[in-house]
């Protein structure tokens, strides 16, 4: 698992570290550490000259001492002082040791075009300008700076990417865009989340000593390994319903496909026994496809809700299903509750929920909740036309327009929520969220819904976060954009699910399975096109292979 922890930590496990150690230790080793991945990758890119941006603050520090580093290797180093009160606004030892390394200095302030055209010839640019001191932007003159970087310089943000907002809450397009980022002792929130991942390219931890160890981590991320720990397998002891049994309430006569690809995930899933209710049409679709499954009610462990549900269907079959939904969500038992689903969530429920809208979804579902919480009038239910509002331009998250469902051969249509995304967008109004405003605050946005269900949220995206009250956000980034596709979600939910019916956890469960679904959605797309059925019948061998790793690992 990668943890990352929050400034006031850092600074807390910086603190202790530095009472045991000489002055200037820290952030020396943090500059030799910086120096050598600086090092590998000139060697990697043929480079030879550098440029460091130097800020006020210890971040600038740790970049003049690297820069003399490098100079004494025999690289053609620079450095540019960005504060406007120039030489006298950085680091002096850092700054003394780097001119007596014979790096050569320019203040930024004294004739900032000089000072960007010695940027613009480095093949790699260290980025000192602030690092977790640091507020969200950029100020004028280091943005002018930042602009003049060559576009095939290799571009190392000291930290993180000067411009993020170091807790990664705040989206800030005015930052470093960075192929790397050499951080020092931990990872730090805005590495792991939608609001800085992508502005910090590959990540690259040096250690310098300090011990976070005990400390709670902010945000977490799974990786391989934790399949091994977490992933529910039988013993010599178990049978099929000490496994877990799911219930499935997935698919109508207007979505029947969600159905299959939902109990289809939760069976590649190794659930212990699956329980399908549906109607007419799906059901003969599942027996067809998932012939394991039982067809009708009975005792399960958990459920599934939602997927392909039709909320406005008013036949006896489609009534029937509905009812069986609601008795779901009224149990004592564990939820996974998705798209269609989601129009039938009041707001608490006592046993473990997991709640896996998308950015639309959510900002309906905000919406009708807080609407209703305030007393107000302004609660849509599902399909009533306030669906999501158009794509935000500065999202990574190219969602397909909507209706593509007829892609799914054999399958029938996926969920409603794709048919949904069709619908106009609902405008910034009295108690309104829209999908834009969830996709510029995807974290806060996650917990507002937590706060109102005490449910885990599921947030799916290129980055999907799973937000907890009391744990630290899960934020999983294993998926290739060729998963954003109709009926990706609901092979999620079928996972998800048969994850809760084998007792893990909400987080666990929800957080497990998003890794796993993209990490099969990874391989089954090879880097091409796939489809929502390809990825539900890859869970199986994604599980078996992570698992046998876990198995063929030295302990
Ligand atoms: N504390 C420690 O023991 C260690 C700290 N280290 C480094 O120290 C950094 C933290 O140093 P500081 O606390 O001095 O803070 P920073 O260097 O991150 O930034 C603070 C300075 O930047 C200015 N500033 C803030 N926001 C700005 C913005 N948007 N545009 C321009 N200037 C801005 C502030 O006025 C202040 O002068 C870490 O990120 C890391 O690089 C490392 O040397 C490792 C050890
Ligand atoms: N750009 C992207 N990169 C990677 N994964 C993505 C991206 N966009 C969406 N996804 C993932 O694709 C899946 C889409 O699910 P969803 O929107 O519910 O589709 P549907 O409702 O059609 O089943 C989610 O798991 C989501 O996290
Ligand atoms: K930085």
């Amino acid at each position: 698992m990668i943890r990352a922890h929050a400034v006031e930590t850092v600074r807390a496990a910086e603190a202790a570290a530095m009472a045991q150690l000489p002055d200037g230790e820290l952030m020396s080793r943090a500059a030799l550490g910086l120096a050598e991945v600086a090092v590998a990758r000139l060697a990697d890119t043929e480079g030879t000259t550098v440029v460091g941006l130097v800020g006020a603050g210890d971040n600038g520090g740790d970049t003049l001492y690297a820069v003399a580093h490098l100079a004494e290797s025999g690289f053609a180093c620079a450095v540019v002082l960005v504060p406007t009160s120039g030489r006298s606004g950085v680091h002096a030892a850092g700054l003394e040791a780097a001119e007596a390394a014979g790096v050569m200095v320019h203040v930024a302030a004294d004739d900032g075009s000089a000072a960007a055209d010695v940027v613009a010839e480095a093949d790699l640019v260290l980025d000192g300008i602030v690092g977790i001191g640091g507020r969200p932007g950029l100020r004028p003159e280091a943005a002018r700076l930042v602009d003049a970087v060559d576009d095939d310089a290799w571009v190392i943000a000291v930290d993180l990417a000067s411009g993020l907002d170091p807790a990664g809450e705040e989206g800030e397009d005015d930052a470093v865009w960075a192929d790397e980022t050499v951080t020092f002792g931990t990872p730090k929130p805005v590495h792991l989340l939608p609001a800085g991942e992508a502005a910090t390219g590959r990540l690259t931890v040096v250690d310098i000593g300090i011990d976070v160890d005990e400390a709670p981590a902010a945000v977490e991320r799974l990786t391989w390994d934790d399949v091994v720990a977490l992933w529910p397998v039988p013993g010599s002891g178990d049978d099929k319903y000490s496994r877990g049994v799911l219930g499935v309430v997935a698919g109508s006569e207007a979505y029947p496909g969600a159905a299959v690809l939902c109990t289809t995930s939760a069976a590649e899933a190794g659930v212990g026994m699956l329980r399908y209710v549906g109607t007419p049409t799906p059901v003969g679709l599942v027996h067809q496809a998932v012939p394991e499954a039982v067809v009708g009610d009975g005792r399960v462990q958990a459920w599934v809700v939602g997927p392909g549900l039709d909320t406005d269907a008013d036949d006896t079959h489609g009534r029937t299903q509905l009812d069986a939904a609601r008795a779901a969500l009224e149990s004592d038992l564990p939820v996974v509750v998705d798209a269609g689903g989601l129009a039938l969530v009041e707001g608490r429920r006592a046993a473990p929920t997991v709640l896996t809208p998308h950015a639309g979804e959510l900002a309906r579902l905000l919406t009708r909740l807080e609407g209703a919480a305030e007393g107000t009038d302004d609660a849509p239910s599902a399909g009533s036309g306030s669906g999501p509002s158009t794509d935000d331009a500065r999202s990574s998250v190219n969602r397909p327009a909507g209706g593509t469902a007829g892609g799914q051969q054999g399958a029938g249509s996926a969920s409603p929520s794709t048919a949904g995304d069709e619908l106009p967008a609902r405008g910034p109004g009295h108690g309104s969220v829209t999908a834009d405003d969830v996709k510029g605050d995807p974290l806060g946005h996650g917990r507002r819904l937590v706060a109102l269900t005490g449910a885990t949220v599921l947030l799916k995206g290129a980055t999907t976060l799973v937000v907890t009250d009391g744990e630290p956000v899960r934020s999983q980034a294993d998926a290739p954009p060729w998963l954003a596709t109709a009926g990706a979600g609901d092979v999620l939910s079928g996972v998800i699910g048969a994850l809760l019916a084998a007792g893990l956890t909400p987080h666990d469960a929800a957080s497990l399975g998003a890794l796993v679904h993209g990490v099969t959605a990874d391989r089954v797309s090879g880097g091409g096109p796939l489809r929502a059925l390809a990825v539900a019948h890859g869970i199986r061998p994604t599980v078996r292979d992570l698992l046998a790793r876990g198995r063929s690992a030295p302990s």
